[in-house]
């Protein structure tokens, strides 16, 4: 039976005075509801602002350790509610239930990782000209920090924000997508568990134009952290400029991995096919322009194609299943537009391409591993994100080549080269325009202690995780002491 989720405000679930709920369908079973969540209106954005505001001055005050116990009590907990946060996300967004459950422990271990935080060092000691005098740096929270985040990693997204935001010293509201709503409101299920103290966390469901621009033009929320496309992002960020908080904006991808002529050509197929369509291709991190130097491009083609059409489409609680369906209609249409648009301009459709025959998959929202050949760097497909399971095949002579076309984009989030020659190497790590570049490795693959970040129109230059949170979620006081 499908559950319905209040807003968590003040410490309480309640629900919207709008009396209308969203409802979150199974993107691989069209007319089943996995849950609904309130549509909720500013009246609710206003309550949860001014608790979180109100709980803010007390939990700073706490003991970093003391903080950090309440992620740790979060992280157990969750840890008991795995399987079925995972199920929820499969449900809801479709991504298979091996990877919704590699996402949940990602979100445990992010949890846990940040707990430690609270012992750890919050400034310098540096000298002063004065002899006599001690200065010193101390890092301390900002406030209230609005949470804006996409349905691609319900449980991870908001957790790699939620959980610095609170160590350091900052009270939290959430407002998630809507297509990840019920998965999110089972995380903050888990953070209600572990009673934090009222007003701490805060979740607010609704719509983006209504709840996510809200929070954004709050006066009382003093940094908006944001991920999604770059429309919104760049919205967000304006009204935050204008209003005068703090922000941070990560954003889109269009991400080539580069097969040079000496690679180990099995490698860069399987990580081709990992980086550009697990998830359906829905990751920001997913390559979408496979870039292959020419000595070893029938090969590399052959060989891909034959691997690509053993991909097992389905849905994502069978356990053969590999890919699942796009999370949504809305993705489903998108998709299907690029891969016509794909078509128009005049790439080769090697593979897929539509919507697969078979009767079992007739009720969900599934598109076949697509995959074009001859595609130019002036197409659609090479230039603007797609987000689901289409891998554009570009030819080039020359590895300096290949990074010239995969910066000709306007993206810089992440990038992968295979290669045996330390040169290409080099040359990759130093000219590729990404904040994450993977040398033999898929281009998907996020590790929660480094920073992570995009260059160019994916991101505002901040980072996200590992130490460098630390920079967002908190500002710099310098102390003077004269005895
Ligand atoms: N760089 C990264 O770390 C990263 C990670 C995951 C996803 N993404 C990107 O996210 C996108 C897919 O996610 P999506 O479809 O949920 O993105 P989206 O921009 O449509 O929505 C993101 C969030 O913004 C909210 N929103 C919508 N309109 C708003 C408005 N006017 N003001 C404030 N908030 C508003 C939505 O409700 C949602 O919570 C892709 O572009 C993907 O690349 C980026
Ligand atoms: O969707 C963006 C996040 C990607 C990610 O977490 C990964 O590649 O592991």
């Amino acid at each position: 039976m499908s559950q319905q989720f209040n807003n968590f405000i003040n410490g309480k679930w309640k629900a919207s005075s709008s009396k209308e709920v969203i409802e979150s369908y199974n993107p691989a079973k069209k007319s089943e509801v996995i849950g609904s969540v309130q549509k909720s209106t500013r009246e609710e954005l206003n309550e949860a602002v001014e608790g979180a505001k109100a709980a803010q001055k007390k939990w700073k005050k706490l003991a970093g350790a003391e903080r950090g116990n309440y992620l740790f009590k979060v992280a157990n907990i969750m840890e008991e509610n795995l399987e079925d946060i995972a199920k929820t996300m499969t449900k809801e967004m479709g991504k298979s239930l091996p990877e919704a459950k590699g996402e949940t422990n990602r979100g445990i271990a992010i949890l846990r990782y940040y707990a430690g935080e609270g012992m750890r060092s919050d400034g310098d000691v540096i000298p002063a000209t004065d002899p006599s005098a001690l200065m010193y740096s101390k890092r301390v929270p900002i406030g209230v920090v609005g949470v804006i985040t996409p349905w691609n990693f319900p449980v991870a997204i908001p957790i790699w924000k939620m959980a610095p935001a609170l160590i350091y010293g900052n009270a939290v509201v959430l407002k998630p997508a809507s297509e990840g709503s019920v998965t999110a409101a089972k995380v903050i299920e888990c953070f209600d568990k572990a009673n934090f103290p009222d007003g701490v966390i805060n979740f607010v469901t609704g719509s983006g134009s209504v709840i996510g621009q809200g929070l954004a033009e709050h006066p009382d929320v003093n940094a908006i952290t944001f991920t999604g496309s770059n429309a919104v992002g760049k919205n967000i960020g304006v009204i935050a400029a204008q209003k005068g908080g703090k922000y941070q904006l990560e954003m889109g991808g269009k991400n080539p991995i580069i097969v040079a002529d000496d690679c180990d050509v099995d490698a860069a197929v399987a990580a081709t096919l990992s980086g550009g369509l697990k998830s359906t291709g829905q990751k920001c991190t997913c390559s979408s322009r496979v870039i292959v130097q020419a000595g070893i491009y029938e090969t590399f083609k052959e060989k891909l194609l034959e691997k690509a059409k053993q991909i097992t489409v389905g849905d994502g609680m069978d356990a053969d299943t590999w890919m699942g369906p796009c999370a949504s209609e809305s993705q489903f249409n998108t998709v299907k537009h690029y891969i016509e648009k794909g078509k128009e301009e005049g790439a080769t459709l090697l593979l897929g391409g539509k919507e697969p025959t078979d009767e079992k998959l007739k009720d969900g929202y599934y598109i076949e591993p697509t995959i074009f050949d001859d595609v130019k760097t002036s197409m659609t497909i090479a230039q603007e994100e797609i987000f689901g399971p289409v891998l554009a095949l570009m030819k080039v002579d020359t590895v300096e080549e290949a990074i010239h076309l995969a910066n000709d984009v306007e993206f810089g989030l992440s990038a992968s080269i295979y290669t045996s020659n330390i040169e290409h190497m080099l040359t990759f790590i130093d000219d590729m325009e990404a904040g994450l570049v993977r040398i033999n490795a898929e281009t998907a693959g996020v590790e929660l202690q480094a920073p992570f970040g995009g260059m160019k129109a994916s991101s505002s230059y901040s980072r996200e995780q590992g130490q460098a949170a630390k920079e967002f979620f908190t500002t710099m006081k310098t102390v003077f002491i004269k005895g």
